[in-house]
């Protein structure tokens, strides 16, 4: 290794860019004595570089420091010394540093907890060589892939890099076991976030919110000149030094292991969007424009003690800020009184087209700045009288990944530490909540699987010893649905349905493991149906009846079950369900084409390419052709629904009719074209990256419901479990479902039941009604959880306001921002109304069939007489 003893001893391994490795610390700095410091660090310079410093963090001395990279090879440098010649990251190679020290865990001595990020722990250390205090991020690398690794291995090295007075720098780095620590200079102000906390819950004044925003600011457009977007500026993560001086942290770190989400398989609710840009939300190429967004959320934030929306769960926060109009800073309600000309800073920050946002050059020049103090004004407006780091008040918000598996999975790791308390507590229990729901929906509907088994076991039983040929049928299993629900490409997926009317079919569901593709795309709301392969190899998908939108779940879509996560706030929910067992089936089938279908103009394989979002399509029903852009739009709000019972097709099939479908075979999809600017960008994106690094949305919300393994069976009993071999059309206002056993035509068998069997088909009947209320509570509870209903009004209110819509045409409707996600909440919505309106006639037909059962066992009774 290359050493110096003197700042002049630069050795030049490239000629570009410029960089020497100083001392953050000044002169005094142990960092950097000489002695203490053994073996010194190679410098990389390509020519002879300024001498200048870190001005506010002491930086004079360019005696070097610079971190080693234990991650695998990583190298970061720190306190590279230059002024405005920050590479990009990746950090060039030749730019690497090594050095001995931070690299060794027992060099510190952990000290308190002094911060809980969202995917790191932040404790106050003393590095023992040097009795110097520093801030410790440590960081499970367990969580996270090694492509996020990677990311967090450049990210990381460009914080080495950043050599700005209002940019946290990095020490070093290393790994020990499986944690990352990056070491940090310690703040004895903690984060502005912290600070509010701690002392000024419902905001700060004016001058203090111009002075630390104008050194934030000057933090981001430092790194904008560099070609770098933070996409996490907040008040949790504007820091403060004990001189006032305020340094903007967390350069994309942890953004950056967000940002490719969890392992496929895993759902992670991750962060809150409260600070993100609608751009960024819907994961349309972005710039450092998402900053100027964030920087405005940032000011309310101080303004008021949170960010707009923060009370809201994310999904919330998510579909108000794509439908809303712009947050803006209420001047009449805030408890400190604010300028017009800081709410006019906000509103220009804020504006939905981030083309019309300035850049933080530009912003700095706005008059609300001038007001600004020099820094040790911090000191007496917030730091005077305020407890130390260590001694404030803090929630601990442990890193929660929850995964749930065999049935049901669901990981919440939220990030709501920035709003305020309660409204996070409220947010946390909501979604606890919802998982439970789910999850009790789930074993619900599990159960009841079950039971329609254990009835289909029994009424097999009974035909095998009674029918001397039995007839061959298939019972198919519900319809396994996958839902996918995902934010940026905003799609209710529900592919089209293929006819295969009469067609007599052998279904052999396979366990199918779930893949992990990884996706660019963010909020998608699909639902996939299911896809059979009938015995000529050919493939059919039939769209699952709304009940299956939340119960059902696809196992043969292996492509689009699981996916690599993108983004700060994830929610990828998936469902499996267990097979039971694997026996071919044949049926006959007749089969219509399924009428609705809402999806995405791609396949999904196709998702990582897609950047265009919110398009509404026409597909053509056919469950293999892809919808394309060029088909009119149809709204969402105006497809037809059609209910197709869930019980029913299995009760067809079982009884050797015709599966008949009294549904039209409409197939729609629902996507937003892209406008022509979009088209363009498309274009640019597609050709390879130059110049300024252009992120992709980092958000995603996802659901998907998957059965991972379907049974299937042969049975000799044509019956369903639902379905009573007694059913009958002789009272048919017993059932209020067209489909219903009772409508069918199916004749009466009594010499099929076996009389002792009686009893527990009855129980069995009990059970199944037991069940479908519980499911159908469940159900409206969801729907009341996530309130859908108050959405769906705000939206409906929004279309009054805005007039009519466009009847669907030929020419596509550009659309703005956000508006098809009260179209999605009317679809949701619908389907939830649907699943429950399944629910009630399943039974409507339970009570029909016991009514049945009743009268079997009377004149069971009779007969014994
Ligand atoms: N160098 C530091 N000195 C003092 N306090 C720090 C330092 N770094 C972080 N903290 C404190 O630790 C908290 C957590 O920091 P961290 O960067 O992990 O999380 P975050 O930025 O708030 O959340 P996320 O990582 O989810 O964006 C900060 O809000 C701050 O209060």
């Amino acid at each position: 290794m290359m050493t110096i003893d003197n700042p002049d001893d630069v050795v030049s391994l490239n000629t570009t860019p410029s960089f020497t490795v100083t001392s953050a610390e000044g002169p005094n700095d142990p960092l950097v004595n000489r002695t203490a410091f053994p073996p010194r660090p190679i410098l990389v310079s390509g020519h002879p570089s300024s001498s200048s410093s870190f001005p506010s963090q002491g930086h004079s001395s360019r005696r070097s420091i610079s971190g080693s990279d234990i991650l695998n090879g990583l190298k970061i440098m720190t306190n590279i010394q230059h002024e405005n010649s920050m590479p990009t990251s990746p950090v060039p190679s030749q730019l690497v540093a090594e050095t001995h020290i931070f690299n060794n865990i027992d060099d510190f001595e952990m000290k308190e907890a002094i911060g809980y990020g969202s995917s790191a722990i932040v404790y106050s250390a003393i590095y023992r060589p040097f009795n110097k205090r520093v801030a410790i991020k440590i960081i499970d690398l367990d969580m996270f892939e090694r492509n996020q690794i990677d990311e967090l291995r450049r990210e990381t090295s460009l914080m080495a890099l950043s050599k700005h007075p209002n940019v946290l720098r990095v020490h070093g780095s290393f790994v020990n076991g499986s944690k990352l620590y990056i070491v940090t200079p310690y703040l004895t102000g903690g984060s502005c976030l912290d600070i509010m906390k701690t002392s000024y819950p419902e905001g700060l004044d004016e001058i203090s919110i111009a002075t630390i925003l104008k050194q934030a600011l000057e933090g981001i457009a430092y790194m904008h000149k560099n070609g770098h977007i933070h996409r996490d500026v907040k008040a949790g993560n504007l820091l403060m030094d004990e001189d006032g001086t305020v340094l903007l942290a967390d350069f994309g770190v942890s953004s950056s292991l967000m940002e490719t989400g969890e392992r496929g398989m895993r759902k992670t609710f991750v962060g809150t969007p409260c600070w993100m840009a609608p751009e960024v939300m819907e994961q349309a190429s972005y710039d450092y424009k998402a900053d100027i967004w964030s920087f405005g959320i940032t000011s309310i934030e101080l303004a008021t003690g949170h960010a707009p929306f923060a009370k809201h769960p994310p999904l919330k926060v998510l579909m108000m800020t794509l439908s809303n109009d712009p947050p803006t800073l209420c001047r009449e309600t805030t408890k400190n009184k604010f300028s017009k000309t800081f709410k006019e800073m906000i509103d220009i920050c804020l504006n939905k087209d981030p083309t019309k946002r300035p850049s933080a050059e530009k912003l700095l020049q706005h008059a609300f700045f001038r007001q600004a103090k020099k820094k040790d004004y911090l000191v007496k407006s917030l730091l005077a009288g305020l407890p130390s780091l260590d001694q404030r008040p803090r929630k601990k918000i442990p890193q929660r990944h929850v995964t749930i598996t065999k049935t049901d999975e669901w990981d919440f790791n939220e990030d709501d530490t920035e709003g305020d308390e309660s409204a996070q507590s409220n947010e946390q229990q909501q979604q606890l909540q919802q998982q439970q729901q789910l999850q009790q929906l789930q074993m619900q509907q599990q159960q009841q699987h079950q039971y329609q088994y254990q009835y289909q076991q029994q009424q097999q039983q009974q035909q095998q010893q009674q029918q001397q040929q039995p007839t061959e049928a298939i019972l198919p299993q519900k319809p396994p649905v996958k839902r996918h629900i995902s934010f940026g490409d905003v799609v209710v997926r529900n592919p089209p349905q293929p006819s295969h009317a009469g067609t007599t079919m052998t279904m052999t569901m396979q366990s199918a493991e779930i893949s992990a593709p990884t996706r660019k795309s963010r909020f998608v709301i699909e639902e996939t149906s299911r896809e059979y392969t009938d015995t000529v190899g050919q493939s059919s998908t039939r769209s699952a009846s709304p009940s299956a939108y939340l119960s059902e779940f696809d196992s043969r879509d292996e492509s689009s079950d699981g996916e690599v996560k993108k983004g700060r706030f994830s929610v990828n929910h998936q469902l499996s369900r267990q097979p039971s067992s694997n026996e071919p089936l044949n049926v006959h089938f007749a089969e219509e084409p399924l009428e609705r279908s809402l999806y995405k103009t791609t396949s999904q394989d196709n998702m990582v390419d897609r950047k265009s979002r919110f398009e509404i399509v026409a597909s053509p029903p056919s469950a293999s052709t892809v919808p394309t852009p060029t088909v009119a739009p149809i709204p969402l709000h105006v497809i037809p629904h059609h209910t197709v019972p869930l019980s029913r097709e299995n009760s067809m099939a079982s009884a050797g009719f015709p599966l008949t479908r009294e549904i039209s075979t409409n197939s729609r999809s629902i996507t937003r074209f892209a406008t022509d600017k979009e088209r363009e960008k498309e274009a640019v994106e597609s050709q390879p990256i130059q110049g300024e690094p252009r992120k992709i949305g980092r958000f995603e919300l996802t659901g998907g419901i998957v059965e991972m393994n379907q049974r299937t069976e042969r049975i000799e009993g044509p019956l369903h479990p639902y379905e009573s071999p007694l059913t009958t059309t002789s009272n048919p206002s017993l059932s209020s479902s067209p489909t219903s056993s009772l409508s069918r035509g199916q004749s009466i068998r009594l010499g099929s039941v076996d009389p002792p069997a009686v009893p527990a088909i009855y129980s069995q009947l009990e059970e199944l009604m037991r069940v479908n209320e519980t499911q159908r509570q469940l159900l409206q509870e969801v729907c009341g959880t996530l309130n859908i209903g108050g959405a769906k009004h705000k939206a409906t209110e929004q279309r009054k306001v805005s007039g009519p819509k466009q009847a669907p045409s030929d020419v596509p409707e550009i659309r703005p921002l956000g508006e098809d996600v009260p179209s999605t909440l009317d679809t949701l919505e619908h389907l939830l109304q649907m699943s429950i309106r399944e629910n009630t006639s399943l039974q409507r037909e339970n009570d029909a069939l016991r009514l049945e059962l009743e009268q079997l066992k009377q004149a069971e009774a009779n007969g014994r007489l």
